[in-house]
């Protein structure tokens, strides 16, 4: 295996310069995630966040992963940054496996070549430092430098490089704005000359109007330093412009990877199909009008067939069993974008709309006896006044069908007893003329 030096000075001993090249698309392969599952607490109370997941990340690339809430995205970020560890399955960086045990100085590589943004830029910051502790820490602990006057100087570069001042170094993270302070993460970040970033919604928690300009300096530094980021979001909107590849993940499973652009135009997996419909669109009649698409997991039968992550072709992996690759493959072949969005005719499909939901609604609603057995219908065939009491008190009571089932069998009575009684009068009428 080679030996590389980083520009920093830090001797590389495990890690190659450069990953493996996937041979389906000739990509250098920088990070892969190999059936990796991830586990909390043991026996009965254990929770799988995490099950079975694989993908790779390329060089230079952002791949953004993307899930509900509790869907396993930090999980995952937190397993390459080797804080969580996986209960079966490997992660690999640039071939190298790094989970599990593994020695102190790989270990070291791992930390100074993979670096963690948070969410939370107050939360993640020590309050009681100053931001040139705080930037300079991982200098500190790996000698990143050559000496003080160095070390000043790269913090000083760092902080104008994320668009603060120097003046600003011996200040406190709670003298900061928001968005000042993931400047500040960011700093901390991209002083250790990472090749790889987990950046864990690193704008989230920002406000709307400066959450561009920190997408902007990720991409700058992307640019200037080819690193690679995994970005990880709870809603597509936020990645569509920004990923190369995206990845979709659904209760520990990942349900989806592709390239961003594929992902929109052929999204498979009904539940991306949900992420996208959920996007909002700035048109607020076209968005009013909007039909939400639900995702249902009824919709699989994986009883027997079960599901797994797969190739459908066009470097694009969709989970599902092999009766719905196949499908899914038929689809992707046809090579006409999916249609994700449905905007309802503000007019007539309306009122269907509320007669469905109010189908629905009354489903729902229905008591657990409402069977409408065949027996009410005989008992007020045979005693239809009883019959008709008991359809009144059923319908108030919100029994349907029990109340549809006496209803029709004291009417059935009711024309019986009418067609009696005609003929008897019929009769009657041809015994007083003849
Ligand atoms: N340390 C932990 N101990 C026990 N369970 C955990 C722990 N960390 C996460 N989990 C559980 O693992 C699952 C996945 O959590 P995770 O934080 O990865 O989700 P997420 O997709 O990142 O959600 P969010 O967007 O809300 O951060 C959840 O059910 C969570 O409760």
């Amino acid at each position: 295996m080679a030996t590389t030096t980083v520009e920093t000075g830090v001797k590389a001993r495990h890690l190659p310069e450069h990953g493996p090249i996937d041979p389906a698309t000739g990509r250098e392969v920088l990070l892969s995630l190999r059936n990796v599952d991830i586990t909390f607490g043991k026996g009965d109370s254990a929770v799988k966040a995490v099950k079975n997941a694989s993908f790779d990340i390329y060089k230079g690339e952002t791949f953004s992963l993307v899930g509900e809430s509790g869907s396993g995205k930090t999980t995952i970020g937190r397993a390459v940054i080797r804080v969580n560890p996986c209960a079966a399955g490997q992660i690999l960086y640039k071939g190298v496996p790094i989970s599990g045990k593994i020695p102190r100085s790989l270990d070291r590589e791992v930390i100074r070549n993979i670096q963690m943004v948070f969410q939370d830029p107050a939360a993640s910051l020590n309050e009681r430092a100053t931001v040139d502790y705080i930037v300079s820490e991982g200098l500190y602990n790996f000698h990143l430098f050559e000496n003080e006057a160095d070390r000043v100087q790269k913090v000083k570069n760092m902080i104008t490089e994320v668009g603060l001042l120097p003046e600003h170094l011996t200040r406190y993270p709670h003298e900061f704005s928001g968005g000042q302070r993931q400047r500040i993460g960011l700093a901390r970040a991209m002083v250790m000359e990472p090749e790889l970033v987990v950046a864990d919604e690193p704008i989230s928690a920002l406000d709307v109007s400066i959450r561009a300009q920190v997408l902007n300096l990720l991409k700058k530094f992307q640019e200037e330093r080819d690193v690679t980021y995994l970005f990880i979001a709870h809603d597509l909107s936020i990645v569509r412009f920004i990923s190369d590849r995206i990845g979709v993940i659904y209760k520990g499973n990942i349900v989806e990877v592709a390239e961003a652009e594929e992902l929109f135009d052929f999204p498979m997996h009904p539940y991306t199909r949900s992420l996208i419909s959920a996007i909002p669109i700035p048109d607020p009649i076209l968005e009013k009008n909007k039909v939400l698409f639900t995702y249902d997991p009824s919709v699989h039968d994986y009883s027997t067939d079960k599901p797994e992550l797969t190739d459908i072709g066009h470097n694009h992996f969709v989970y599902g069993n092999q009766k719905e690759i196949e499908e899914y493959k038929v689809i992707r072949e046809k090579g006409v974008p999916l249609k994700s969005i449905t905007i309802r005719d503000p007019n007539a499909p309306q009122k269907e709309q509320e007669e469905e939901t109010m189908d629905a609604s009354a489903i729902l609603s229905a008591p657990l006896h409402d069977t409408g057995s065949v027996w009410y219908m005989i008992l007020s065939l045979l005693l239809p006044v009883l019959g008709i009491i008991a359809a009144v008190i059923f319908k108030k009571k919100n029994y349907i069908k029990n109340y549809k089932a006496c209803k029709k069998g004291a009417i059935i009575s009711f024309c019986i007893i009418g067609g009696i009684i005609a003929l008897f009068l019929l009769a009657l009428l041809f015994a007083v003329i003849f």
